[in-house]
């Protein structure tokens, strides 16, 4: 079974609404940019890769229907630019902004509006199958670096938050090296937490490993240290929301108490992500702004409420790993690269920000 989160054929997009899984299987139209941005801002569709291919998508549907009409350079630059305002960690919708309207700029200069709208509309329907098959090269390279580290025949694997299909237009992040090794016949299990407040590890992971089959158990985030010291655990793979020049990274809130458990007990820790997930324009993860979510998401669980009425409550979305901790490396699509090659190995690949 391949999980489907982002349907899509020429001006009609639906996405999986992630709020209803695991329990129910719904897809929601998605028929213009404000569409996309209530469907990014609600979490219906979460995951780097997949806020920034659902925005730009929209943008596509719209500009099939004809919205913008004779200037649609102006009207895709106010677009991308409340698509990005959506959700301000991750920086792929951002990038992925800078680099369409670099390109319909460009093709303003040379094009009448309609070959323009035909032309952003392709550039945007690659972003699909790009991603994809950087996925599966981050499985790969990810997998096999893993690996190359031990003499076993198989693998057990700690992962955090959602990063497969679901998070993706497809296969996954670290959920793709876990696919990876998976398809090799080298997976003994993955043990992926719950990852509170949203839950996407007992939502979401555990749903893409029980449907396609993957050994994998389910513990909160509060068994991880306790998993490392008695399960045998080889490496944490995680995935990203930005990583920038120093190789410090945004992810998921807890993927940094990860780390520090991960050096504890000598775990080897991996982030991987495309390298539209890097963000060379800063030196240093204290530069990254991180989204602060309702209370909401703490205090109550499918709006039945489970804490003492009146608290007050701090919902940071993600945190911060420290490069020092990742101490396997970064797996991106050009390779597997310690945090302090990360720069020199994409200076010259990706476009400023
Ligand atoms: C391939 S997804 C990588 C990250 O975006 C993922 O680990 C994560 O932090 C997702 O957070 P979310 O808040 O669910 O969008």
């Amino acid at each position: 079974m391949t999980l489907e989160a982002i349907r899509y054929r020429a001006g009609s997009l639906q996405v999986l609404n992630q709020l209803l899984l695991p329990h129910q299987t719904a897809y929601d139209e998605i028929r213009s940019v404000q569409d996309a941005y209530e469907a990014i801002k609600s979490m219906k569709v979460r995951g780097a890769p997949a806020i920034a291919i659902v925005g730009c998508l929209s943008l596509a549907v719209e500009l099939r229907a004809g919205t913008g009409g004779d200037d649609p350079v102006t009207f895709i630059r106010e677009s991308l630019c409340h698509l990005t305002s959506a959700r301000p960690t991750a920086v792929n919708m951002g990038r992925a902004a800078r680099e369409l309207m670099e390109y319909a700029e460009n093709e303003s200069m040379e094009k009448n509006s309609e070959q323009l709208r035909e032309s952003v509309i392709a550039w945007i329907e690659n972003m699909l199958a790009r991603d994809v098959n950087d996925n599966k090269k981050i499985g790969n390279y990810g997998a096999q670096h893993i690996l190359s580290g031990v003499p076993r025949d198989s693998v057990t694997i700690l992962t955090h938050c959602n990063t497969g299909s679901l998070a993706t237009a497809g296969y996954g992040t670290a959920l793709g090296v876990v696919r990876s090794l998976h398809a090799l016949g080298r997976l003994k299990r993955v043990y992926c937490t719950e990852t509170r407040p949203y839950n996407q590890g007992s939502r979401l992971t555990a749903y893409e490993a029980v449907a396609e089959g993957i050994p994998a158990t389910l513990i909160t985030d509060s068994m991880a240290a306790l998993t490392m010291r008695e399960m045998d655990i080889t490496a944490v793979v995680v995935g990203a929301d930005r990583v920038v020049a120093n190789g410090d990274t945004a992810n998921k809130v807890g993927t940094y108490q990860l780390a520090i458990a991960a050096k504890h007990h000598g775990i080897p820790f991996y982030v991987a992500a495309p390298s539209t997930s890097c963000d060379l324009s800063l030196e240093s993860g204290r530069d990254i702004v991180i989204e602060v979510r309702p209370p909401e998401e703490l205090t109550s669980i499918n709006g039945v409420p489970i804490a003492a009425p009146g608290i007050e409550v701090w919902n940071p979305a993600f945190d911060v790993t420290p490069h020092q901790l990742i101490t396997g490396g970064i797996i991106t699509e050009l390779g597997v690269f310690l945090p302090s090659e990360l720069q020199a190995a994409l200076t010259g690949r990706l476009t400023a920000l």
